[in-house]
């Protein structure tokens, strides 16, 4: 799969866009998981027709020595007997030793192929290491049959010997009657393929089902790779050089980018410009759809504009795994790991994932230190209840570890720090409270916020308002934004009036609701 996934997140999650892809996708990651239910019906009529074919195997020999197919026909069943039971035994202890680690491998798989988890997979850089857990947990789930491959298959070794013995002696028998001149060439061959048909009262199965089943998968990949024109080559690992720890000077622009989704006909952004310097803290607010989170997603590269340029630290995030390095972002929608706390956070900066220092740091400054505390096994509780020792998270402290993911990001090297309403759960106050403290641990760092609260924004530098269609309308710090008397003080001082009079507890849930002009 990694063959796969690496190189398509590297291009951008357009390709997870299309139903088209990502439903062939997970039919891929199906196929590769659980054959169980299409084998059994296929196998039935299979089945069937070869005990048919067997049993008149069996006819065909009785002329010649009635014993001999009756012995052949009993050393395959003991075979078949045998590797069935241990192939249950197998299945068994795997299943009770390691299912919860083979969950684990496989919930590591579908972060790679999700939509869901797509873009801070492909933002966090985070194919690799999740390609390497992925082997390390299945490998490590299987370690439970490499025993029993090593001692459990010698009975079935011995029935190997036993079928072989049979079969061989069967044969000697024939080649004395074609010498003694007992029987023909005719004979013969019919003889020969008789025994060799008895093998259907054995297990061995059809072979080229077998390889068809087995190669399915591949096949369909490598249909997939070349009708999106992925390349063979594995896309380069960034390594811990590469994660530049001092803030670039560079500017973050956006040059006349017009952008529209791939599934929709009208634009989302058309000649929208904004240019932001280095260590500048900038809101960008408007209504629902105005298109602020598709600029984020076009400044991380998980997008390119179909005309226009971004620009990050001098490079296309698009095209540089870098450039795409230096930027960090929460989503809304970020995603709630179900893996370790180590790793929820560490996610941010995975060159610098087994870090403490980095690890504590963020988290603190994030305000999650309390958090840590009150988990079982600390940094190395699993933050999902399905999993044993592990525990589910508040919406709250979830938005905690998000934060602390991106705040990693800063200490490994991110320039950028992009919050796109990670914090829209939390009240206006708590909201507020995050902003600010965040604006200060990050005073190096180029910090963009989106937020329909323009109370938890005022403190930002700057204020950009964007309107669907029209691109930005308003550009300026608070104070010069409320001078300026236009659609962001209007906005504002509506807020501000609704706020008052509602109390901060009520208004908290519809401010979240609330847009801009
Ligand atoms: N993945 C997508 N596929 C198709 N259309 C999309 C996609 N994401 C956003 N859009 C559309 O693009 C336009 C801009 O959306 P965008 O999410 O950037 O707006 P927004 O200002 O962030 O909105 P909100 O405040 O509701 O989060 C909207 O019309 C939206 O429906």
């Amino acid at each position: 799969m990694d063959a796969l996934c690496s190189p398509c997140l590297q291009q951008g999650i357009e390709l997870l866009d299309s139903p088209g892809f990502s439903g062939r996708l997970q039919a891929v990651v199906e196929a590769t998981r659980d054959w169980t239910f299409t084998f059994r019906l296929d196998n039935t009529w299979t089945v069937l027709a070869r005990r048919l074919t067997g049993i008149g195997a069996v006819a065909v020999l009785l002329s010649w020595r009635w014993w001999v197919p009756f012995l052949i026909a009993a050393s395959f069943m003991l075979l078949s007997k045998t590797y069935t039971t241990w192939l249950n035994t197998a299945f068994d202890k795997l299943l009770q030793s390691s299912a919860s680690e083979l969950r684990r491998a496989r919930y590591v798989r579908g972060l790679l192929v999700q939509t869901e988890t797509a873009k801070e997979v492909r933002l966090f850089g985070l194919t690799d290491w999740l390609v390497d857990r992925y082997r390390a947990t299945w490998l490590s789930a299987m370690a439970a049959l490499w025993p029993l491959r090593k001692q459990g298959l010698r009975p079935v070794y011995l029935c190997c010997l036993v079928m072989a013995v049979a079969v061989g002696g069967a044969l000697a028998l024939l080649v004395n009657d074609v010498a003694t001149g007992a029987v023909g060439l005719a004979g013969v061959i019919t003889l020969i393929q008789a025994m060799l048909a008895l093998e259907a009262f054995g297990i061995l199965g059809d072979p080229q089902m077998a390889l068809g089943q087995s190669t399915a998968a591949t096949v369909e990949l490598t249909r997939l790779r070349r009708e999106v024109g992925l390349s063979e080559t594995h896309p380069a690992v960034l390594s811990s050089e590469d994660h530049q720890s001092e803030p670039s000077q560079e500017d973050r622009a956006v040059e006349n980018a017009a952008f529209t989704y791939p599934t929709r006909d009208d634009p989302a952004l058309s000649g929208l410009s904004l240019h932001i310097s280095a260590g500048q803290s900038v809101a960008i607010v408007g209504v629902n759809g105005a298109g602020k989170s598709t600029v984020i997603k076009l400044l991380c590269g998980l997008y390119r504009p179909d005309q226009g340029t971004v620009r990050v630290d001098g490079a296309d995030p698009a095209e540089s795994p870098t450039a795409r390095r230096r930027v960090a972002v929460i989503f809304q929608d970020f995603v709630r790991y179900h893996l370790s706390l180590r790793d929820n956070v560490g996610f941010g900066a995975i060159a610098r994932h087994h870090d403490q220092r980095v690890l504590n740091r963020a988290l603190v400054d994030a305000g999650g230190n309390d958090l840590l505390e009150r988990l079982e096994h600390g940094w190395d509780t699993i933050l999902s209840a399905e999993y044993e020792g592990g525990t589910d998270l508040s919406g709250g402290q979830w938005q905690r570890v998000a934060l602390a993911r991106a705040l990693a990001a800063v200490a490994g090297g991110a320039g950028v720090l992009i919050l796109d309403e990670p914090t829209a759960a939390l009240d206006v106050r708590a909201e507020t409270a995050l902003f600010d403290r965040f604006l200060q641990v990050t005073q190096d760092v180029t910090t963009i916020l989106v937020s329909h609260r323009l109370s938890s924004v005022r403190h930002v530098d700057r204020i950009v308002v964007l309107d669907p269609g029209a691109g930005i309308v308003e550009d300026g710090s608070h104070d010069e934004l409320l001078r300026a008397g236009g659609r962001y003080a209007e906005m504002f001082t509506l807020q501000a009036r609704r706020f008052a009079q509602a109390g901060s507890e009520t208004l908290a849930g519809d401010e979240s609701q609330e847009p801009v002009g």
